[in-house]
């Protein structure tokens, strides 16, 4: 039983080689798109493919009521259908023609087409005034006409055209007006981001940290921007000093962890409530293999994680602020067979190599390059991470611990996740077993860990 041993913290921190001598293949980019960010705004379409579809639903209404008058004109044919035509338009009387309700479909056409197409509108009275016009005008006519008892065109045209004018109303003031706003949101969320990727867009090549360009000499709103730079640096460090400090808490109190369940392969998740973080749980699952392995996945690349877990749907590194610390966005699968949908988390991650484990913590942090966006609920790790202790004895097992702190934010049942999140990390850990095990075929007996002594 590989028991949790009391870290002893080299003084800086156990500072990472650089990535190239760990794993040449390493790369990262952070101008890299990822699907599942707004992409960097193109050349915006004049009109948007749901206004297109509200004018076209508005041709649609005059075509549609003038093809009905023109069936009414051949229905009850008397005479020649122009002697009909005649009727109602020379011979125009309020109580029976219906030609009044065409023009009124036309003065519909012409308030919308002008208003929403050729002006692009973005407001509701156009086609409010166009519907209560209507409306009036039906009404009025409807109770004044003898239509009723002329032919089932006396009901069928006036009600046509009243629903038709309200379809109107709700299409653009739900539909048309409600999608703009959205895709202008994430219009300026995409700027703001393509414009912050700018700022952060310098290419990363393999193995080489991110440094921030010599400054031109008297480039007094460079040096600003350097300045901003330089203290956004200093903060995420500082953020992950904070974090690791309050993840050691958590391995000290080991004694306190509470055995919430076992799996069939010997894995465990605990739980420890504490003050300023609620209830944290904590995965301890022995491993059949080098701690370098898990280290490699789970640490060291961070990017890949996504390829070999469910958990994760992708992990992006934003900004690579010094040889322990680096920033990631992180999308997580929904949770607990959609009981919780996907979250994303702005990461700051800090990563040290100690004499008996590998560790990384992480905690939400802001970056400019992944505004909150509307497209996906974002999620708040509190202080929590990996850790991958090395056995003193054995050098070819060790003990993946994950101490998971999260807020998934939204209004969820907090004893379903509870209920969902030992299963999701028992996963979570099977997954990295057969990681490792893809990519190290040597080491056979992780496909059936044993069960701990
Ligand atoms: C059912 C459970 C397992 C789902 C958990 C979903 C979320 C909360 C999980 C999925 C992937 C996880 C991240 C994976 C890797 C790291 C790096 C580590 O240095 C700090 C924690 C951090 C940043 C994790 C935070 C929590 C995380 C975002």
């Amino acid at each position: 039983m590989v028991k949790l041993v009391r870290k002893k913290v080299c003084e800086d921190g156990g500072s990472l080689p650089a990535i190239a001598s760990l794993n040449s293949s390493y790369s990262t980019s952070l101008t890299l798109p990822s699907p599942y960010l707004l992409l960097p705004p193109v050349a915006r379409k004049a009109v948007s493919d749901v206004r297109r579809t509200f004018c076209l639903f508005v041709t649609f209404d005059l075509l549609f009521i003038t093809l009905l008058w023109i069936i009414e004109l051949n229905v009850n044919v008397t005479g020649p259908i122009l002697d009909n035509l005649a009727d109602q338009v020379i011979r125009y009387k309020f109580k029976s023609s219906f030609f009044d309700i065409v023009l009124l479909a036309l003065f519909r056409f012409l308030c919308l087409q002008i208003g929403y197409a050729a002006f692009r509108l973005k407001h509701w009275w156009v086609v409010a005034i166009s519907t209560l016009v209507t409306s009036v005008f039906l009404v009025v006519k409807v109770i004044v006409s003898e239509l009723l008892s002329k032919n089932a065109f006396g009901y069928v045209l006036p009600i046509t055209s009243f629903v038709v004018a309200w379809l109107e109303t709700w299409f653009l003031d739900f539909k048309v007006l409600t999608q703009e706003a959205e895709n202008d949101r994430a219009y300026l969320a995409a700027s703001n981001a393509d414009r912050a990727s700018m700022l952060y867009s310098h290419p990363v090549s393999d193995g080489q940290f991110y440094s921030p360009p010599e400054s031109v000499a008297g480039d007094d709103e460079y040096l600003d921007e350097e300045g901003r730079r330089y203290s956004a640096e200093k903060e995420y460090i500082k953020q992950g000093q904070e974090a690791m400090a309050v993840l050691d808490e958590i391995l000290s109190q080991e004694e306190n962890w509470k055995l919430e369940k076992s799996s069939d392969t010997g894995d465990a998740v605990y739980t420890l409530e504490m003050l300023n973080y609620g209830k944290i749980f904590i995965l301890k699952a022995f491993m059949q293999c080098p701690p370098e392995f898990v280290y490699q996945e789970t640490i060291m690349q961070p990017e890949k994680i996504a390829e070999w877990t469910k958990t994760v749907i992708s992990c992006q590194v934003l900004q690579r602020v010094d040889d322990n610390t680096l920033v990631t966005h992180d999308i997580a699968a929904s949770v607990g067979g959609g009981i919780v949908s996907s979250r994303d988390y702005v990461n700051v991650r800090r990563i040290e190599r100690r004499e008996d484990c590998y560790i990384s913590v992480g905690i939400s942090t802001n970056h400019d390059a992944r505004p909150p966006s509307d497209r996906c609920v974002r999620g708040e790790n509190r202080p929590g991470g990996f850790v991958v202790l090395k056995s003193s004895s054995n050098p070819s097992v060790c003990t993946f611990i994950w101490v998971l702190n999260t807020d998934f934010k939204g209004h969820l049942p907090r004893y379903l996740i509870h209920q969902a999140l030992p299963s999701g990390m028992f996963e979570f850990v099977s997954q990295l077993r057969q990681r490792i095990a893809d990519r190290n075929p040597s080491l056979y007996q992780l496909r059936c860990p044993p069960h701990q002594p």
